[in-house]
Order: structure tokens, then sequence, then C-alpha cells
């Protein structure tokens, strides 16, 4: 299994901590993200990673220091759901209600061992379905329809 994840300058030690936990669980890591502490923009790294999972069908994780301008940039690309979660409820609940493709954590935010464990959270659960395929089904609609708009 092929996991994508990025990360801007703020997010290069977390970065390395999930990938050491993912290779170690046997994933294949797409390292879309900066390596050093040089500045770079959260939007472009947002966007390769979500590239990656909208042509490889395969989950993404995003890292900034919050985690809220790299999900915001994310989300404007249509098909990616992108959730920022800090917490194992959230992680949960988004695969399963909002079969989200694309997790956003904030380095800033919190630490390593919550974060990898939301990761493996969100990595571990499957989208329920039933009423929610239909809920989901309308976000797409609304991209559709905007898409058009602009
Ligand atoms: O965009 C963010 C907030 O939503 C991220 O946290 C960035 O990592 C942050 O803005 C970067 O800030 P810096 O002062 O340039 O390191």
């Amino acid at each position: 299994m092929k996991v994508a994840i990025g990360n801007d300058h703020a997010g290069v030690m977390l970065k390395e901590e999930i990938t050491h936990f993912l290779k170690g669980q046997g994933y294949e890591v797409i390292n879309c993200g900066t390596d050093t502490l040089e500045s770079v923009d959260y939007p472009d790294i947002a966007e390769k990673v979500a590239r990656e999972v909208l042509t490889k069908g395969i989950p993404g994780i995003l890292i900034c220091g919050t985690g809220i301008g790299i999900s915001i940039a994310a989300n404007k690309i249509p098909g990616i759901r992108a959730a920022l979660c800090n917490d194992l409820f959230t992680a949960r609940m988004t695969r399963k209600h909002n079969d989200a493709n694309i997790l956003a954590l904030g380095a800033r935010v919190i630490g390593p061992g919550l974060a990898i464990e939301i990761v493996r959270e969100f990595l571990n659960t499957e989208f329920e379905g039933g009423r929610h395929k239909a809920r989901v089904e309308k976000i797409t609609l609304i991209e559709k329809k905007y898409r058009e708009q602009v």
C-alpha cells in the first residue's frame, strides 16, 4: 500500500517520524514535501500530494504548522476531501462518514506520538457508505456546480 505525504518547513520533523512509522508498517511512502527548514509555501505541497492521491487512488497526509492552510489549499482541488484531525475521534469519523482521502496534521499543534496514532486510525478505518455516500456525492455535485460557474 502506498501513501503520499507532504509538508512545509514547519512539518519536516513530524513528516520524518510519520514516514518512519509508515515504513515500519510496510507502506511505501511517496515524499512530496520539503526536507529542509528553508521556508516553502504550503499550497504547492498540497497540490503535489493531491495529484498523487487523485492519480494513484491512494491516501495522502499533509502537514504544516497548524494543518489549516494546507488543508484549505487541498480542498480547492476537485475530488479531494482533506480533513484536519488533531484527535483520534475525528480521524476515525472522517474516514467513516466523509471518505476523506487526505489527513492534515498540525505539527505545531500536536506531538509525534499522538500524530502517529491519528495516522494509524485514519489509514485503518473504512468508509461506511450507506447514508454517508449520498452526502459525499452532494459534495461532488457542489464541486461540479461551482467549477462550471467560475
Ligand atoms: O499555513 C499554515 C497555517 O495554516 C501553516 O501553519 C504554515 O506552516 C505556517 O503559516 C508557516 O508559518 P511560518 O511563520 O512561515 O513558518
